[in-house]
């Protein structure tokens, strides 16, 4: 694996390229599990080397359910990435993470049911456990950034992934509040698992763009709201990226770079060669002699 980039950041909606990369490269990558959505930047920020993707391709034409998470953390992997960033629009689903503001969130529910969440199968079996989903050094390092930003930023807080492409029925959104969930978006599931089998720390930069549909006083969430809402958040999301990037801490205390030292369960005799080839990458350090 050629160390091509530390820092990977998968850009949501209304992220389509990052502003004030340098030394700029497009690249166009393949994975064993298909193409990413858009040709991946790969740069400087600050002086780190960065890799940056926009989930939903350029022009935005990639339906949530139809995003191929795996080449996208795969491609990631492929070019050296070990710390995540995915930038996300979100509903907020409480009355004090507030439109504009950013939540650094703690933990997810996946409520998708339609997307391939594993690069394992085809006769090898992981079992990874995601019991803490984030990676709880990236975060706090993201946390700090996005608060010298300006912006007010909440640490800590649920982030369920629901299946889209519609947003929720009111019954949906209040069940969703009822269960304690703070923020609510259609991406971080299964790029957050994906993440986390490929042995990289993830966090997430949400940021709040609507209240969903439970607030009585505000307007059910449009598309037009959530887009007005980025379009002046990006600029500060950039800001908060490239503040981490400038002071990423690389020897973080955390196990994400060791998620699959206990997940393995298939016996290496009887695991198919081409699926071994496959997963090289993932799995090489485990299972070589
Ligand atoms: C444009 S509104 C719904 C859309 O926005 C969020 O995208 P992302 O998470 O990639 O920032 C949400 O998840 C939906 O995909
Ligand atoms: N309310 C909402 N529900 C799901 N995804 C969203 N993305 C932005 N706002 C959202």
């Amino acid at each position: 694996m050629s160390q091509q980039a530390i820092l990977g950041i998968i850009g949501g909606s209304g992220l389509y390229h990052f502003e004030g990369l340098e030394d700029v490269q497009s690249v166009e990558v393949t994975t064993p599990f298909g193409k990413p959505s858009a040709p991946i930047l790969l740069g400087s920020l600050e002086g780190t080397r960065v890799a940056f993707l926009a989930r939903h391709g350029i022009g935005h034409h990639i339906l949530p359910s139809e995003v191929n998470y795996r080449a996208n953390i795969y491609a990631l992997k492929q070019m050296g990435v070990r710390f995540v960033v995915g930038v996300s629009a979100c509903g907020s689903l409480r009355h004090d993470y507030k439109p504009g503001n950013f939540v650094i969130p703690d933990q997810v529910i996946d409520f998708t049911r339609d997307r391939k969440r594993s690069f394992f199968g085809e006769g090898l079996v992981a079992h990874i456990s995601t019991a803490d989903p984030y990676c709880a050094s990236l975060s706090r390092q993201l946390y700090e950034a996005a608060l010298s930003t300006g912006v007010e930023t909440h640490q800590g807080g649920t982030f369920i992934t629901i299946e889209g492409p519609r947003f929720s029925t009111r019954a949906e959104s209040h069940l969703f509040r009822a269960w304690g969930i703070s923020i609510i978006g259609m991406t971080t599931c299964p790029e957050i698992f994906l993440a986390r089998e490929a042995e990289m720390c993830y966090a997430s930069l949400a940021h709040i763009t609507d209240y969903d549909v439970w607030h009585l006083a505000e307007e059910p969430v449009n598309v037009e709201m959530v887009i007005r809402t980025l379009s002046q958040n990006t600029a500060a999301a950039q800001q908060a990226i490239r503040t981490l990037a400038a002071r990423l801490d690389e020897n973080t205390d955390c196990e994400c770079s060791r998620a699959l030292e206990k997940a393995l369960i298939t016996d290496p005799a009887r695991i198919p060669p081409e699926t071994r080839q496959k997963l090289a990458l993932l799995v090489d350090k485990y299972l070589k002699p």
